[in-house]
């Protein structure tokens, strides 16, 4: 008999997250049927479109919490997964799972001998924000200014240095001196700054004196309003995520509205989910794979050691405490 911890939502989040929203209760696991496959999670993530699903009212109280995790296969009674297989899939919050409906989950991307936990990094849903929203959404030009905020993150990092490689110019912001400090140095992004110690419209005109082609927006809210004036005639704005509203409380602010710069700049926005491009994550991942051996593509990972910490390592992406991606190892 296998015993499984699994994270519910206790109660639905107000505000940024807390330890008490969540509860993890104990489950015994039935032996497998025929077709079945048990799954022990090696690696989990937290992403911050966990918060959203609560806002949206798609987890309530008592919902198992959801997301993607490495697991290693240890019992099967199927012959396409036999035991020792890692596979990647979205089983979670939870420490070992029956899998009876077997595409729930897939062998992981070729990984060579990198580190398991970047199949939900680099290797993974995250990589893969940055590798389509970039590319497909912006498709930046050699010599064009991206600007990226949050981007010491786990998608605005990779954003960055995919747009390098492309030969672009990389305007970013990150929250913290350290933040800054790596992006700058040791990713080699064009400028850089702490966007909560300067002016932030003061900022761009200084990092970008000619006008921003291309906006990748993690944030929205008045950091997206603030650059709508510093787009270049044509810009392009992918929408990738709102870290800014994810806790917001009540009545939200009601401008500034820059409809008019949109119009006259005759600017292009696009949100996109990742999962748009599902059928093309394999030749990217494969890409993703080759830029990482050849050290163009650097990666940090926040790690939680154990599953009780999973509460800890989802709230520290609303707090900014995370440096990289956020992964818990099982
Ligand atoms: N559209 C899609 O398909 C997908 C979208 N996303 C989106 O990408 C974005 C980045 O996700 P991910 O890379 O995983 O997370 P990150 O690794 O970037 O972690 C979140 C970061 O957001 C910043 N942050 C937190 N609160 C705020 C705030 N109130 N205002 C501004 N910044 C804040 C912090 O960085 P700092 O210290 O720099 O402030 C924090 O470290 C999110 O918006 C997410 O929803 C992610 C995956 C898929
Ligand atoms: C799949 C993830 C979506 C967001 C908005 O984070």
């Amino acid at each position: 008999m296998v015993r499984s911890k699994a994270w519910i939502l206790e109660t639905p989040f107000h505000g940024i997250p807390k330890e008490d929203d969540f509860k993890l209760l104990k489950e015994d696991l039935n032996d497998l049927k025929d077709g079945e496959v048990l799954c022990e999670a090696l690696y989990l993530s937290v992403d911050p479109y966990m918060r959203s699903l609560v806002s949206l009212g798609m987890l309530k109280a008592g919902s198992p919490m959801v997301g993607d995790q490495v697991a290693i296969i240890t019992e099967s009674k199927s012959r396409d997964y036999p035991v020792g297989t890692n596979v990647i899939g979205r089983l979670g919050w939870r420490s070992h799972t029956i899998v009876s409906d077997l595409t729930h989950i897939k062998l992981l991307p070729p990984m060579d001998d990198l580190p398991l936990s970047l199949a939900l990094g680099p290797m993974g849903m995250t990589g893969m924000t940055a590798y389509f929203g970039l590319l497909e959404i912006l498709d930046p030009k050699p010599g064009e200014t991206v600007l990226v905020n949050s981007g010491a993150g786990a998608v605005g990092s990779i954003v960055g240095q995919i747009a390098k490689i492309k030969g672009c110019r990389v305007v970013a912001c990150a929250g913290s001196e350290d933040k800054c400090k790596w992006i700058k140095e040791d990713l080699g992004f064009d400028v850089v700054f702490n966007y909560k110690t300067v002016d932030l419209g003061e900022a761009l005109s200084e990092a970008a004196p000619d006008g921003i082609e291309c906006f990748f927006d993690n944030v929205a809210g008045d950091f997206m309003s603030t650059v709508f004036p510093h787009m270049k005639l044509y810009g392009r704005i992918a929408c990738c995520g709102t870290m800014s509203t994810y806790n917001a409380v009540g009545p939200q602010p009601s401008g500034p509205h820059p409809y008019m710069t949109i119009v006259f700049k005759q600017l292009r926005l696009e949100g996109f989910m990742v999962r748009r491009w599902w059928g093309k994550w394999s030749p990217a991942q494969v890409e993703m794979l080759q830029w990482i051996k050849e050290g163009k593509i650097k990666y940090k990972e926040c790690l939680f050691h154990g599953i009780e910490t999973m509460p800890k390592g989802f709230i520290s992406l609303f707090e900014g405490s995370n440096f990289g991606k956020v992964i818990i190892k099982a």
